[in-house]
């Protein structure tokens, strides 16, 4: 494909495209192609694969006073990265290479920090889980220059990316706009390829935060829009995004093009291939976005616009689940025809910043269903108790999941929940809950956690998502 009518292009690479050496040198000779074409090319990457559950699992074990584990896996990520900055080139004297060895020794002293006072914030989390970009982007910034291009590293914070106080999940402030242009328009203008570490930013009293798992696609939004970028390029391991996950369904097909809003549904519900934010940034200036495969990357992959581009006899386009959901039942008097304590369970768990994945009310209003990740659902029935009135009970069950189907054709059409609810049928697949979302870009499903691969091949099939479209 070409990129001579664009002028500036903003590409992110994944964990798998930065994972060692020779792929972070193939990603860099992806952004230098464009480049050498006269293409701004801005360059925001994630942390090598493996390395963000790392230091989670570092910085939990230096709260719990196991310092040895954390020092061991601390170890192996040091070697990580300086044996990949000496296959790209790095000299150990070099300005780059002292700059690692500065921020992995930086990395240990949080770490220490952590095992001393046996405490581990939020905002002390996010610190130590953005090293791992902080360290992949000067690998980046050294492969681009192997290949003759002048690049540049920052963090997301000091390429100009201001966010709330929210760590874990922190969201941009609009003032980022403005200080993006200022970071980075002088390196374009000079020439320069900016590698931006991707997952972060800071607040304005200069605190690390992430945006959230995934969060590097986000990253790559927020500097688009504030650039306005031609197009966002998120090269991945897959060729675009696909009908369901290929790693379940081995027929799922490449989809063409997504609205924006078909995109963000789908990775609400599972689908690991963007953050579930990451077009928000682009829905103003209507950037495209593309997800683009590195193996083959004059494959257009997958196009994701503001406008739905529907097939005719295609109304779903995907399939996803969510694995390892919990139920939580609430039931009891208090139910009965009071809206009021609908709201308050609403409220606890949107205070407690919990997603709720599905809701459902049974029509005799006396009974209440949540579906919620396994990992929240602790805190989720705390909140609740804590909240609602009246006499309630709830219930959780765990080992569940969500399914769901996706598509902007389902609008308006009938029996598209029924051909999904035949196709669980026939695969004997039990259905704990449904909902219909009010967007009707999706109807989603509870069941059986064990059932989960199986239910989702047999709606792909009944959609018939792994061939060519009916007419
Ligand atoms: N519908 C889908 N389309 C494409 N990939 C999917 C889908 N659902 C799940 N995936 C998984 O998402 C992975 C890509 O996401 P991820 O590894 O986070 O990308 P990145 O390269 O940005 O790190 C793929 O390897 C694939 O297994
Ligand atoms: N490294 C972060 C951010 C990210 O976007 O990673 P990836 O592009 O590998 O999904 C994470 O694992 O959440």
């Amino acid at each position: 494909m070409s990129g001579m009518s664009h002028s500036l292009l903003v590409m992110k690479f994944g964990g798998t495209n930065m994972q060692d050496a020779a792929a972070i040198r193939h990603s860099a000779s992806l952004a230098a192609r464009w480049a050498r074409q006269g293409v701004k090319v801005v360059v925001v990457v994630s942390a090598m694969a493996g390395v963000t559950n790392a230091l989670l699992s570092i910085a939990d074990a230096a709260e719990t006073g196991d310092i040895a584990a954390a020092n061991d896996s601390l170890a192996e990520i040091r070697h990580r990265h300086m044996a990949a900055a000496g296959e790209l080139g790095g000299r150990p004297d070099s300005a780059t290479v002292r700059e690692l060895r500065e921020l992995l020794e930086t990395l240990r002293q949080a770490i220490y920090g952590v095992y001393l006072l046996r405490e581990l914030s939020p905002r002390s989390r996010d610190l130590i889980v953005a090293f791992g970009e902080r360290l992949s982007a000067p690998l980046m910034s050294l492969a681009l220059e192997g290949l003759e291009l002048r690049a540049h590293h920052l963090t997301g914070g000091a390429a100009g990316i201001l966010t709330d106080r929210h760590f874990g999940g922190a969201r941009p402030l609009p003032q980022s706009a403005e200080r993006i242009r200022d970071r980075l328009g002088g390196l374009l203008d000079a020439g320069v390829t900016p590698v931006v570490a991707g997952f972060m930013g800071e607040t304005e009293g200069g605190s690390v935060t992430t945006l959230g798992r995934g969060g590097t696609d986000y990253s790559a939004t927020i500097l688009a829009e504030a650039l306005r970028a031609d197009e966002v390029w998120a090269w991945k391991d897959v060729d675009g995004v696909m009908t369901a996950d290929p790693r379940v369904v081995p027929d799922a097909q490449n989809i063409e093009v997504l609205s924006y809003g078909e995109v963000m549904e789908l990775a609400y519900f599972g689908a690991k291939v963007l953050h579930p934010l990451a077009v928000t940034p682009l829905q103003d200036s209507g950037i495209p976005l593309r997800v683009k495969s590195a193996a083959d990357p004059d494959f257009p992959g997958t196009l994701v616009q503001r406008e739905t581009h529907n097939t005719p006899g295609r109304p779903v386009k995907a399939v996803t689940a969510i694995r390892n959901v919990s139920l939580i039942n609430v039931t009891g008097a208090g139910v009965l025809g009071v809206p009021e304590v609908v709201s308050s369970l609403f409220g606890a768990i949107a205070r407690e910043n919990i997603t709720l994945l599905m809701v459902s009310q049974s029509s005799s209003m006396s009974n209440v269903s949540l579906a919620i990740p396994d990992a929240d659902a602790a805190r989720a029935m705390e909140a609740l108790r804590h909240s609602a009135t009246g006499e309630l009970t709830y219930e959780q069950q765990t080992g569940k999941a969500v399914l769901a189907i996706v598509g902007g054709g389902m609008r308006g059409q009938l029996g598209v929940s029924a051909r999904m609810f035949t196709a669980l049928a026939e695969a004997q697949t039990n259905i704990l809950m449904i909902s219909q979302g009010s967007s009707e870009l999706n109807v989603s499903v509870a069941i059986e956690n064990t059932e989960v691969d199986a239910a989702t091949r047999a709606v792909h099939a009944a959609f018939g998502l792994g061939g060519p479209a009916e007419a």
